[in-house]
This record gives C-alpha cells, sequence and structure tokens, in this order.
C-alpha cells in the first residue's frame, strides 16, 4: 500500500513599520504606578523594519540586519510578548495556533526611535491579520498596544502625534508637507529608557527643580501645521536630553557637529542615544550627511523624512499545503522500536 504524508498551508502576513523621534517631550512628575506623566509631539520616519509573522508549529522569532545582534531572540523579544498577549483575546472557541516571527531591524536599537516598540505594533497588526481576529476593532487593537509598551499605539498609528499620559493616550496632528531629517545613530552606544528617566529625575533633585506641567506647546503646533523647517527648529524640546548627555557625555559633541555642519537644529531622540537632525529641505540632508561622515563623531548616518504612515499590512502569502508524498513501504517489512 502507498502511504500519503500532508502539509499544513502556511500564511504569512509582512507589516512595514517607522521608527519614531520625539520632537518635544516634556517630562512631568512620577505617577504611583512609577511613569513619569509626560506630553510628547512624536512624529514617524522613514527608517523601517519589517516584521513578518507566519503559522508555525512552536513560537519563536528570528532577527536579520544591520542591527540583528543587539535584540534578544528569546522570550524577552517584544514582538512575541505582544504575540502572546493577543493570542490571549482570541475568542475560547479559536484554534490555538502559535507563530513565528521574522524581524528585519533596520531600526536603531535601544537608541530612543521606538523600534521594540515598532515590532510589537507590527506583530499585533500581523497577528489579527493572520488568526482573522474580527472582534479586535483598532480600539481594542490600541488597548493591547498601551498594555505592551508606552510608545506601541503611536506605532500603530504613525504619521504626527501628541500623545499623553504616560505616552499612550495618542491624538494625531494635522499638518501639510514633510520635514527632512539627518539621524546619527551611535556606534556600541545604547540608552536604557528607565535610566534615563531616573537621570532626569536625579538631576531636577539636585538642581532643586519641580517638574513642568506636560502640556504640548503652542509654538510647535502652530509650526507643525505647516511644517516651516525654522519654525520647527526652534520649537523642539527634549526633557531628557541632558539627563541622556549626562549620562553618554560623547553626545554634547555630536550636537555640537551637526549644527556647525549646517543643520537647523539637533536633539536627543527620546531616550537617545540617536541624534536628530532638522534641515530644510532634501539637498541640505544630503549635504550634511556627507559633512557629518566625512567629518563628525563615528556612527551611522541615516537621512529620513517624517512624517510618515504607521504600521501597514504591505504582504500577504498563502503557501499551499505540500503536495501528497508517496512512500513505498520497505521491502524489508515493516520498522519497530
Ligand atoms: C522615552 C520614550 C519617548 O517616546 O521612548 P524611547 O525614547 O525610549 O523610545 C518613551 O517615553 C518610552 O516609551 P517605552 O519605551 O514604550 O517605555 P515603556 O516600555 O512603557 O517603559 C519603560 C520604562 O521607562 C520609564 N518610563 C516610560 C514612560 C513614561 N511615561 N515614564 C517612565 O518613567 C519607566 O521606568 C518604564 O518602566
Ligand atoms: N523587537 C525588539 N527590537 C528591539 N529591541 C528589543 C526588541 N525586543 C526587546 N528588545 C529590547 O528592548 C531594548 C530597547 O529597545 P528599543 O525599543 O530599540 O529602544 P528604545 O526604547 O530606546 O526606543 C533593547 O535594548 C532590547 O534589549
Amino acid at each position: 500500500m502507498w502511504l500519503m504524508s500532508l502539509g499544513d498551508s502556511t500564511d504569512a502576513i509582512a507589516v512595514r513599520v517607522p521608527g519614531k523621534i520625539n520632537l518635544e517631550l516634556v517630562v512631568g512628575p512620577v505617577r504611583e504606578d512609577g511613569f513619569h506623566e509626560v506630553s510628547t509631539i512624536l512624529q514617524a520616519v522613514s527608517v523601517y523594519d519589517r516584521v513578518t509573522v507566519s503559522t508555525a508549529d512552536r513560537w519563536s522569532v528570528h532577527v536579520t540586519g544591520p542591527y540583528a545582534d543587539r535584540v534578544p531572540a528569546d522570550d524577552s523579544n517584544i514582538a512575541l510578548v505582544a504575540a502572546k498577549t493577543l493570542a490571549r483575546r482570541r475568542p475560547r472557541r479559536g484554534k490555538l495556533e502559535p507563530v513565528r516571527i521574522d524581524i528585519d531591524k533596520n531600526i536603531p536599537v535601544a537608541g530612543g526611535m521606538a523600534g521594540g516598540s515598532a515590532n510589537a505594533a507590527a506583530t499585533l497588526l500581523a497577528c489579527r491579520e493572520l488568526w482573522q481576529l474580527d472582534h479586535v476593532d483598532n480600539d481594542l487593537l490600541e488597548q493591547v498596544a498601551a498594555g505592551i509598551g508606552s510608545d506601541v499605539p503611536f506605532l500603530l498609528h504613525g504619521g504626527t502625534a501628541i500623545a499623553s499620559g504616560r505616552g499612550e493616550q495618542v491624538t494625531p496632528v494635522l499638518g501639510r508637507g514633510e520635514l527632512h531629517w539627518v539621524l546619527w545613530v551611535g556606534e556600541g552606544l545604547g540608552l536604557s529608557t528607565p535610566d534615563v528617566y531616573a537621570e532626569c529625575d536625579r538631576l531636577r533633585d539636585e538642581a532643586g527643580l519641580e517638574p513642568p506641567a506636560p502640556q504640548p506647546s503652542e509654538e510647535l503646533m502652530t509650526a507643525l501645521r505647516r511644517m516651516d523647517a525654522d519654525e520647527v527648529a526652534a520649537a523642539l524640546r527634549n526633557d531628557l536630553q541632558e539627563a541622556a548627555v549626562s549620562l553618554e557625555p560623547r553626545l554634547r559633541e555630536v550636537l555640537e557637529a551637526g549644527v556647525e555642519l549646517g543643520a537647523r537644529a539637533a536633539l536627543v531622540s527620546g531616550s537617545g542615544p540617536t541624534v536628530a537632525f532638522l534641515t530644510g529641505s532634501q539637498a541640505e540632508a544630503i549635504d550634511l550627511s556627507v559633512g557629518l561622515a566625512a567629518n563628525g563623531p563615528t556612527g551611522d548616518i541615516v537621512r529620513a523624512i517624517g512624517p510618515v504612515p504607521g504600521a501597514q499590512v504591505v504582504q500577504h502569502t498563502r503557501t499551499p499545503p505540500r503536495p501528497p508524498v508517496p512512500t513505498r513501504p520497505s521491502p524489508l517489512g515493516p520498522v519497530t522500536d
């Protein structure tokens, strides 16, 4: 008799997701839950990870790309955490299907560009589609996202947005036009977000300063309506910058080098250590990136525009079941243990 072995079909959903920079980050008081009350204006910029989620026999995560060696490929990967968290929201009768997650990592790691949060947002979107979770609408997806990390809901939206609370309550900012950024990514540098918030508190205590009321500035909101580079440059603010420079003093030299080479403004991105330089046009951005590569501090130089959309499904692949493989019985008879 001929025996047949049948394979299952495989589905894969690929999502493209950008990193972010904070155009404004006002850090208010510490709340009872240990998080700081913030008001931040975030912009998604054109540096992308690609996250592919496919049906599999067991949960796993695999990372490739220039920053892959700095990303954990185990249960601590925030993309895997996101997939398992969403799995718990499935209807009881739904089949439990583990996934394999492939991350092509181009967003600098631990750089203040929310690359991990971006991967989590992308995974939520991909898993919702893969598992066909029709009952999970955008509001519920955002709720799940907020439980995973403060920046995850924003990466579902992208664009430019105000975020409040601990950063998870997102309101879009409408504006026209685009901004041209040059990013400096320090080799071997990496600042931990909790450490930078703690250093911000320490520096304020030392100086006897009270935390400010977390509110977005009118000046920046007006500048963003037109995306006017000079107006935006004048209004950029990051309350974590001094703390990031205190923990990583080499950043001061980087900030100064960019301005000397023609940037309209220089700003540490979020908790750093990536530095964002604002320029007035694509031509200026090219000039600055050439100047920084030739004469600036050692690091990767990346040009990016913003705003860009958040996580988006870009590919759905269905691999049909493998054809039946005919196998002949052994001429030696059945094999037993
Ligand atoms: C600083 C910012 C600016 O957008 O991002 P990064 O620059 O790290 O990307 C965010 O506030 C980071 O957001 P995210 O990276 O999602 O942080 P979470 O995982 O929620 O929190 C990590 C840790 O940061 C500190 N934290 C975070 C957010 C907040 N409003 N107050 C805090 O004190 C807490 O110590 C918390 O345990
Ligand atoms: N998918 C992921 N991508 C990047 N970092 C991850 C991921 N999962 C877990 N991490 C861990 O989260 C830390 C913060 O990463 P990331 O989100 O890139 O930085 P930031 O919080 O500065 O924006 C990393 O040092 C890494 O150990």
